[in-house]
């Protein structure tokens, strides 16, 4: 009987040495095996001051070219950052590989600036897959046609004040995008004029979009530096983040409290209340409560997830709008193209005015519109980085090794930029997706723009139905001009974008015309 134990644990013993020097012998041949290439580093500090801290993505393209690999790999003080310069590796690791690249580093930046719990920023974790569950369900393409009546009401509110106020046009379209994302998210309905909610919505977006690039600043690789006193961090440019993150702190947090607190005794008491993603949760929280349930989710929770839709989605939409309208001045033959298709669509009177103001109905009709939509996504990704991903063991590509825990950048922008797959990719062209069955060219739909894998984009469906219907109400009734010099010259807009998490246009002119006495009372008439 102990000769038979003995044995068993020879054999376990034996077992274990097998696999044990198996595991041993991967280990060592995957360490064998190469980082994939980048440029020469400095000693200790990595790549930190090789990268530009300024529009790194140009640079991150460049050095794809030059070292002829999609697959690049950097380290910045010991932490090894990996950058996808193609939607096929995107596409190979983000997505098929899902489940090893959901991560996000730690942005401490982020979190010294004020970001509550915010599905953008949370960490692979049973609380990630909480928030994801809730954003997700309430965002899916079929959910969105659901908030399709406040898109339609708001677009034609945020028209007719053009018509009326056409030199705040870019505050109106401001007021428009936050005001589809506090509806939905709060059921809180905007001010007319100098709504505060717009305020924080500005605030927020100088502090995002003046941020950096997010999860690379030394702060988020020594995260002990977030408490460096001011006077320090300024003694270097490495540390001007966090100086930054500190004064724009206030900002965020009021836009994560404010509507929550607008609305919380509504939703308590069941009085004046509005549909809403946070009455919906809310509410069925204070339900179980009431009746002694558990409630999966806490309170910090619900409102962290209905904070991400007025942060993750107002001001994203707006930036997309703008740069859509800074495409059809510089392009006025796609904004006439644009235009006709509309007109066509929703049919016009004997003088060419328009019988009625486009629905979403019209949407399957409007293909040019829609192309021009994904051209603009594509042409400017409006987060050329995306949001950085973690992988959270190992991984072999290509012949590569990625390590574990490594921060992964989709280059959205060297994405946009491929020759392999769209022709001249600086030009914005709207005809490049029309299919080769249409005699078109059939280049890709834009890939990249709203990110990939398990942390793909949960807004984009309403982001481009927002943008869809904005843009063809205003293009059906008014004319989008350049600004005019005082000799009665056209101003073309200037091309310049924000750096960091979110690439912002810079403001730029635009007059807004209405086209005839009939668009303007089709849109008073509401
Ligand atoms: C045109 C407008 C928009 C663009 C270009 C955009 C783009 C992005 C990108 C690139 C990401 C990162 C994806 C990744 O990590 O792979 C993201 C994440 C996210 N977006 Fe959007 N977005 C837009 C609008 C919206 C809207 C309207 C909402 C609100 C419902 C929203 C909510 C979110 C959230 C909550 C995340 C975090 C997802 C996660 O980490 O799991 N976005 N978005």
């Amino acid at each position: 009987m102990a000769l038979v134990t003995q044995d068993r644990y020879l054999a376990l013993a034996a077992l274990v040495l097998v696999v044990g020097a198996l595991v041993y012998r991967r280990v060592q041949q995957r360490r064998k095996l190469p980082l994939p290439p980048g440029p020469p580093s400095e000693p200790l500090l990595g790549h930190l001051r090789v990268v530009p801290a300024d529009h790194p993505e140009f640079q991150y393209t460049q050095w794809g070219k030059e070292y002829g690999s999609d697959v690049l790999h950097f380290s910045m003080l010991g932490r090894s950052i990996v950058v996808l310069n193609s939607v096929e590796a995107a596409r190979d690791l983000l997505d098929k590989r899902g489940a090893n690249f959901a991560d996000r580093p730690r942005f401490v930046i982020f979190e010294v600036m004020g970001w509550g719990i915010t599905l953008t920023f949370l960490r692979w974790s049973p609380r990630f897959k909480l928030h994801r569950k809730m954003l997700q369900q309430s965002f899916t393409q079929t959910a969105c046609k659901a908030y399709r009546p406040v898109q339609v009401e708001e677009a034609r509110r945020a028209a007719k004040a053009i018509i009326s106020s056409p030199q705040n046009w870019e505050m109106l379209l401001r007021q428009f995008s936050t005001a589809v994302v506090l509806r939905i998210g709060f059921g809180i309905k905007i001010q007319e004029k100098d709504d505060p909610y717009v305020k924080m919505a500005i605030d927020v977006e100088e502090a995002t979009g003046e941020g950096g690039v997010p999860a690379a600043t030394l702060v988020d690789f020594y995260p002990l530096l977030r408490y460096l006193p001011n006077p320090l961090a300024r003694l270097s440019s490495l540390l001007l983040p966090l100086e930054h993150a500190r004064r724009t702190k206030s900002s965020i947090q009021q836009l994560h409290n404010a509507p929550w607190a607008a609305v919380e005794d509504s939703v308590r008491s069941g009085k004046n209340l509005q549909a809403s993603f946070m009455n919906t949760h809310f509410g069925r929280y204070l339900e179980n409560e009431a009746a002694g349930r558990p409630n999966q989710a806490s309170i910090a929770d619900i409102k962290g997830a209905a904070g991400a839709i007025s942060i993750a989605g107002g001001n994203t939409t707006w930036s997309t709008i703008m740069v859509c309208i800074l495409n059809l001045l510089l392009h006025p033959e796609v904004q006439a193209k644009a235009r006709e298709e509309i007109l066509r669509v929703i049919g016009t009177d004997e003088n060419g005015d328009p019988l009625r103001l486009p629905t979403f109905q019209d949407r399957p009709a409007l293909k040019y519109l829609d192309n021009v939509i994904l051209e603009t996504t594509r042409w400017m990704p409006l987060s050329p980085l995306g949001v950085p991903h973690a992988s959270i063991t190992e991984e072999v590509y290509k012949g590569y090794r990625i390590p574990a825990g490594s921060v992964v950048y989709a280059n959205a922008w060297a994405m946009s930029r491929d020759e392999r797959h769209y022709s001249n990719p600086d030009t914005f062209d709207p005809e490049r997706y029309v299919p080769t069955s249409e005699g078109g060219r059939g280049e890709p739909l834009p890939d990249g723009p709203f990110g990939f894998g398990r942390r793909v984009c949960p807004g984009q469906y309403l982001a481009l139905s927002g943008v869809f219907i904005i843009m063809a109400t205003l293009l059906a009734t008014m004319d989008l001009k350049c600004e005019t010099d005082e000799k009665g010259c056209e101003v073309k807009p200037k091309v310049a974008f924000s750096n960091g998490l979110s690439a912002v246009p810079e403001s730029f002119g635009c007059r807004f015309e209405v086209r005839s006495e009939r668009s303007r009372m089709l849109l008073s008439g509401m």
